[in-house]
């Protein structure tokens, strides 16, 4: 691959609902774009899923425009890229920084696949031409709002409905829940709010048939959700303690959880995310894609991993229509009765919408490679 320029552009946009978790609330979106242009003409594109505050993880899109500038893509420049694995390999030196080594090894894997003039998806070795979609609902004002919001996306098709849960909003919520649609596939993500002395608190949600509880414990920790589970029916999931496939190696030896959320940029880019996958199936762990709110690049990202056989439960990958007013690629991704297609053109299968780019545009820089 003879990849001569990297264009960087921090854009911001507004989401159309702001989206509550139980570490906060978000508004908008700054994050930061990444294409890769080679010598053939052809562009990749990839997404920082990394937001203003480090709250979720400790990226932000300032340590991300750091990072790429002053460490990632000068790293580029002393290596050759045969094939996008190349590029993990040449990003070990540099610790964590998954986010912004996920976004350009992402865009990487897009060129490579258009200069192939094959899906992201079939790069990738997806075997789904279409994929189940869920939704992700943030913390609301009041028991009402929730119950009638759920039942509105069920109305929209999604086959699985995700609530957040923290202390003081999670058992009478989920009861609630349980009584109004006793039949849907509901999942709890806690954002990390709990602790070891929540096990017998938790243990309340083993009565609702949760398909899982989502990350629970501290967003580092393996060892004590390995006890968690021990004591609850419902499976753990594990999202933010997973960072790479070893994590993933130990949570699974431990029992930390039965099932794994992946995020391409929590994992540090697409190779990563498909060595947890050969793993997880290896070990019969079903995975699922998780979102960050991504815009239209990250989310055909999203879209294409989720085409892999082991990515069994229905993921946030919602359509641009339920985050954007107007997302910034072209066509739009859509959902019909719960599912989302998957692009078999080449690449991404979605063109970046530069008009709608340079609108949202902070501030953008290009690299010669
Ligand atoms: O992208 C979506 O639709 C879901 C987003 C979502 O649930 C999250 C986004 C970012 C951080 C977290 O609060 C949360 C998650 O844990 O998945
Ligand atoms: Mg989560």
């Amino acid at each position: 691959m003879e990849i001569n320029k990297i264009i960087l552009r921090h854009v911001k946009m507004d989401l159309l609902t702001p989206f509550t978790t139980s570490i906060g609330t978000e508004y908008d979106k700054d994050f930061i774009l990444v294409e890769v242009q080679s010598k053939s003409g052809q562009s990749g594109w990839g997404e920082s899923v990394s937001i203003k505050e480090p709250i979720y993880n400790e990226e932000t899109v300032e340590t991300n425009w750091h990072m790429m500038r002053d460490h990632l893509i000068p790293l580029l420049r002393k290596t050759e890229i045969m094939h996008p694995n190349d590029v993990s390999q040449h990003f070990l030196p540099i610790r964590r920084n998954y986010n912004a080594k996920a976004a350009i090894e992402g865009a990487i894997w897009d060129l490579y696949a258009k200069e192939n003039n094959i899906s992201l998806s079939k790069a990738l070795g997806g075997v789904k031409e279409k994929i189940e979609v869920g939704v992700s609902v943030g913390i609301k004002q009041s028991q009402y709002e929730m119950l009638r919001q759920i039942e509105s996306y069920l109305g929209e098709g999604y086959k699985r409905i995700k609530v957040k849960i923290k202390p003081g909003w999670d058992i009478e919520i989920i009861k609630a829940i349980r009584k109004e649609f006793p039949e849907i596939a509901l999942m709890a993500d806690a954002n990390c709010a709990y602790n070891l002395d929540d096990i017998s608190h938790l243990q309340a949600l083993d009565e609702y048939s949760l398909t899982m509880i989502e990350q629970p414990l501290d967003c580092d920790d393996i060892v004590d959700h390995a006890i968690l589970q021990s004591h609850l029916k419902t499976p753990i999931c594990l999202d933010e303690s997973i960072h790479t496939v070893e994590d993933a190696r130990k949570a699974i030896e431990l029992g930390s959880c039965k099932v794994i959320n992946l995020k391409i940029g929590r994992v540090g880019g697409l190779s990563e995310s498909l060595k947890i996958h050969d793993l997880c199936k290896s070990h019969s762990i079903p995975m699922w894609c998780g979102g960050m709110l991504e815009a239209g690049i990250g989310r055909a990202h999203n879209i294409a991993i989720t085409s892999l056989s082991n990515f069994s439960i229905p993921g946030d990958t919602a359509p641009s229509s339920h985050y954007w007013s107007e997302d910034l690629i072209a066509p739009e991704i859509t959902m019909e009765d719960g599912y989302i297609h998957v692009p078999n053109s080449a690449g991404i299968g979605f063109e970046p919408n530069l008009d709608k780019i340079n609108n949202i545009m902070v501030t953008t820089q290009p690299f010669t490679i």
